[in-house]
């Protein structure tokens, strides 16, 4: 069996209740996944889906994003799934942009919006069946 792919969900306080919804269509496949979360995020996550495996950052203005970055940096995260809010000034933008670099430098898939990630999560679904696929065929 590969290791369990690992992403990151994040979400801005507007876009929260679209991220529990996206987790809850794709629970099935986000329980075989390692979740990790900004603080805030994270909570909203778990509290929709227990059975998830979801560990927990700081909150992005306090230093979630950069966590997450961190994990990106050192290669821990496959995805990064980030429903971002347009419209509303955040404090923490800089680390927010800096999250983003990140994902681009270390060419990971990075969703920003729900459209994008249904096409990432899909498309991760199927190279993880076919993963476990040929693991099973090589026995
Ligand atoms: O602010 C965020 C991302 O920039 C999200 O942080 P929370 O999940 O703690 O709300």
């Amino acid at each position: 069996m590969p290791n369990k792919l690992c992403l990151a969900l994040i979400a801005h306080d507007q876009k929260k209740d679209d991220i529990v919804s996206f987790v809850r269509s794709h629970a099935d496949f986000l329980e075989g996944c390692t979740i990790y979360a900004t603080g805030t995020t994270g909570g909203r996550i778990q509290e929709a889906c227990p059975a998830l495996d979801v560990t927990r950052m700081k909150s992005g203005p306090l230093g979630g994003d950069q966590q997450i970055g961190a994990l990106i940096a050192e290669g821990r995260i496959d995805a990064l799934i980030f429903f971002v809010d347009p419209l509303t000034p955040m404090p923490h933008d800089v680390d927010v942009k800096a999250l983003m670099r990140l994902a681009i430098v270390h060419d990971i898939p990075m969703a920003l919006n729900s459209a994008t990630a249904e096409i990432v999560v899909d498309r991760m679904g199927v190279v993880a069946g076919h993963e476990r696929y040929l693991s099973a065929a090589r026995g």
